[in-house]
């Protein structure tokens, strides 16, 4: 067994967890450590990291106000599948699309959620700023996840598109929040946006500042959004 105190972090962190749930956490970590060996997927590979940055923190997203049952959930820019792999593991009613620009991620998240039996998988592969425009995707995720992928000014105009009106973007940042929240200010507003809730996690063992953004959206985002690749990192809004 690779995460041998994962059921005990876990309830640190008050996650209440089954053993088929800790089982699938069990496998899912042995393919990212095993894959991380020949592709680029995590600096983070000891066991007991890998269960609190990765999966305790990913976790920290989930408020059952924001996800409704059977919810469509976009994670945009999931990388090794973060939050999205240990939301799925966790909540397996979400239908859960996973966005990233890399497809070789999305084949080993492909084999994951296979080895996982989670069912509720959909995979997009292309940049954010690109599949917004394409119809299918403009306004039709109820909530859509970003952790580590841009600063909120620009991450902001990204993944706002994809919400629908009444739906959620949720951003988990760290200590740098307050400043990307002010900063993210016009950006919001622009996009249709409001800020709903700031909620500040701490993890087991850690003394980090982890701060879940809940943005709302409230009307349309005007269509020209998002600009094209590169165009907000360089002039957000
Ligand atoms: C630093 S990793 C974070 C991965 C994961 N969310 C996590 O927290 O571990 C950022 C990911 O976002 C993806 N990404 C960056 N820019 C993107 C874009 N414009 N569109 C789609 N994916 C993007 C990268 O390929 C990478 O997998």
């Amino acid at each position: 067994m690779f995460l041998c105190n994962g059921k005990t972090l876990f309830a640190e962190a008050q996650v209440a967890i089954s053993e088929l749930q800790l089982e699938k956490f069990e496998t899912f970590a042995q393919m990212l450590i095993e894959k991380n060996r020949v592709m680029n997927l995590t600096a983070i590979t000891e066991a007991d990291e890998v269960t609190v940055k990765h999966f305790i923190d990913s976790l920290t997203c989930y408020d059952e106000t924001f996800f409704a049952a059977g919810a469509s959930v976009l994670d945009l820019g999931t990388g090794a599948g973060f939050p999205g792999i240990p939301l799925a593991i966790m909540h397996d009613d979400l239908k859960i699309t996973f966005f990233d620009s890399l497809q070789k991620r999305l084949n080993f998240l492909r084999d994951v959620t296979t080895a996982i039996g989670y069912k509720n998988a959909s995979f997009l592969h292309g940049r954010a700023e690109e599949e917004a425009h394409k119809k299918e995707f403009r306004e039709f995720f109820d909530v859509v996840t970003a952790r580590a992928v841009a600063r909120l000014p620009v991450l902001a105009e990204w993944a706002l598109p994809y919400v629908k009106i009444g739906g959620t973007f949720i951003a988990l940042k760290g200590a740098a929040y307050e400043e990307e929240l002010k900063n993210a200010v016009n950006a919001l507003k622009i996009l249709g946006a409001e800020v709903e809730s700031v909620q500040m996690k701490s993890l087991p063992g850690l003394t980090d500042i982890r701060a879940v953004i809940y943005i709302k959206k409230v009307k349309e985002s005007p269509f020209e959004y998002p600009r094209k690749p590169k165009v907000a990192a360089k002039n957000p809004l």
